[in-house]
């Protein structure tokens, strides 16, 4: 069976980017979970937010369920994954997963140039989420990557330790 690549990290730090150049490199199908939890779901983020945080939590829980069941995708996942030891414990079922970890002055760079519910909370904002989920993303990862430089490159060696990775671990 050939396991998914799932990536995991701060919103801002290459997930869905690097997702996509890596589908393209293997010839595998990508989820961006954010957007497939809206498409299911029919509504956006934003409007389970408003109902409350726990709501999309819940609904990102139960995504992290049937996600888990695939297997040969890249899966890009939403910044707060890791809030919720379950949801790694139901992907990594049947994945490798990756942490992006990205400066924060580089995320924090790109961010006035987008449309990230994080700018709303300001700049501050995003260091101390970056320094309350560190330790979650390093703890559960199974290879971390350090997302500088040029992104295409990020990528081609992302593919070269998932590969090592596998072949260490007899997958
Ligand atoms: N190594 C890099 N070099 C240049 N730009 C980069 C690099 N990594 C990421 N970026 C840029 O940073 C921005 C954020 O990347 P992306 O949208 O892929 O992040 P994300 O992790 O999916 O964020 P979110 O969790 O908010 O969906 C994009 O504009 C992307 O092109
Ligand atoms: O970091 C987070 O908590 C989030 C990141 C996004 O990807 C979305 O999943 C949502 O906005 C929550
Ligand atoms: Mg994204």
């Amino acid at each position: 069976m050939n396991k998914n690549i799932v990536l995991i990290g701060m919103p801002g730090c290459g997930k869905s980017t690097l997702s996509k150049i890596m589908a393209k490199r293997l010839n595998k199908p990508v989820i961006d979970m954010d957007d497939y939890i809206e498409s299911h779901e029919e509504k956006t983020i934003k409007e389970m937010f408003d109902i409350s945080e726990a709501f999309f939590r819940d609904v990102e829980s139960k995504y992290s369920i049937l996600l888990g069941e695939l297997n040969s995708h890249i899966i890009a996942t939403g910044g707060g994954i890791v809030k919720r030891k379950e949801n790694i414990t139901n992907l990594k079922k049947n994945s490798v997963i990756v942490f992006i970890n990205r400066p924060v002055d580089d995320i924090v760079g790109d961010i006035d140039v987008r449309t990230r519910p994080l700018l709303s909370k300001g700049v501050e904002a995003v260091y101390s989420l970056y320094n309350e989920r560190i330790h979650l993303y390093k703890g559960y990862c199974d290879i971390e990557i350090n997302n500088v430089g040029e992104i295409q490159k990020v990528a081609d060696l992302i593919i070269e330790k998932v590969q090592l990775y596998k072949v260490e671990n007899n997958q």
